[in-house]
């Protein structure tokens, strides 16, 4: 069977280095038949967002010697994110997702079962990619999709620690990838070993039993991280420190597909963190660009650009 192979070799780490799954998307917009074609996966759609406000921004996954990892390539190399450490796994397909938009907001169907990403091995992490970031980012899912997954993030989670590269974790909780006594153990273990962590209401809803978001707040600093963030949907988002916690509002959109606004959040929130080291402003900027990423279909199509993130934080309230 032929090995991987990575794109090329690695020079510079970028300042976030994200790592998980990318999963080609087809999405179908409401009242219509087609699927419209585009791209998903979490930590892709955080790399993206991130590149979209300007950041230095790398990703670390494998994709397979098929179409839709080479539209992934393509579109990495036109949004800016450095892609070196990729791996082309020739033996496997990238993962590919269906959104469809019921009662409850969308739902998502996947085709991801030993795919490209869920084959990758702790040993094939690149450990000075991790040791030159800034900011590792990495999520419930991108541990969900395999164990070896899941034991690479553990690898990185730590190699990031020992460095003083800062950890960034979305409990991003998928429970058709994985029970939920797994996913908690998992994704606590994970969060002990996170500096920023994010979850949203309904993630820790199911993770905690608890509902109130100063009490989800209160359990995730409790495991270890300096920053807590519960996403709270069109009421923004409670950003909690030791010392200081807020909920800062989310702005006035007009929604109408959701998918891939928690990760747009994640990604303008790092870029913004890593100028400012503040975690209010660094929410306020993020909950516009998550805002904005509301209002067309798909993860990636409708990610706002920087400038469209200021304008909004102006006109909108
Ligand atoms: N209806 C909405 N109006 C304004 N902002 C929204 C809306 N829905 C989501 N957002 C933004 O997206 C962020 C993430 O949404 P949320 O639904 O909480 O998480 P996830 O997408 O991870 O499930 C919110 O914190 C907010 O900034
Ligand atoms: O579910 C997965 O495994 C995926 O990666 C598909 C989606 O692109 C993200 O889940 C979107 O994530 P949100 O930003 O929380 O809407």
């Amino acid at each position: 069977m032929p090995s991987p192979t990575v794109q090329s070799p690695v020079t510079q780490s970028p300042d976030i280095v994200c790592i998980g799954e990318p999963l080609f998307e087809l999405n179908q917009a409401k009242g219509s038949e087609a699927f419209l074609p585009g791209h998903g996966g979490d930590t892709s759609n955080c790399a993206i967002a991130a590149a979209r406000q300007g950041a230095s921004v790398g990703y670390v996954t494998a994709v397979g010697a098929d179409n839709f990892g080479q539209s992934f390539l393509d579109l990495w190399k036109k949004e800016g994110v450095d892609f070196s450490a990729v791996k082309i796994d020739p033996a496997a397909p990238t993962g590919i997702y269906f959104v469809t938009h019921g009662p409850e907001g969308h739902v998502f169907s996947y085709r991801r079962a030993g795919s490209a990403a869920s084959r990758m091995t702790p040993e094939e992490l690149s450990l000075g990619y991790i040791r030159g970031a800034k900011v590792i980012h990495t999520s419930g899912i991108s541990q969900a999709i395999s164990s070896q997954a899941a034991d690479l993030v553990f690898k990185a989670l730590k190699t990031a620690r020992e460095a003083g590269v800062l950890v960034s974790y979305d409990t991003n909780l998928r429970l058709r990838l994985w029970p939920i006594e797994r996913a908690r153990a998992v994704i606590h273990a994970a969060a002990a070993l996170a500096d920023i962590l994010k979850t949203s209401s309904d993630d820790a809803f199911e993770l905690t039993g608890e509902k109130d978001a100063d009490k989800i707040a209160d359990f995730y600093l409790g495991l270890g991280p300096k920053i807590v963030i519960v996403t709270l949907g069109a009421d923004g988002a409670l950003v909690a420190t030791k010392e200081k916690r807020m909920v800062i509002p989310a702005i006035a959109v007009k929604p109408v597909d959701a998918t891939g606004a928690g990760d747009t959040f994640d990604g303008a929130f790092l870029t913004e963190y890593l100028r400012s080291k503040d975690a209010f402003a660094a929410a306020r900027y993020a909950n516009a660009a998550a805002g904005l990423a509301t209002e067309g279909y798909g993860a990636v199509a409708p990610m706002p650009t920087r400038s469209d993130v200021e304008a909004a934080l102006l006109n909108r309230k």
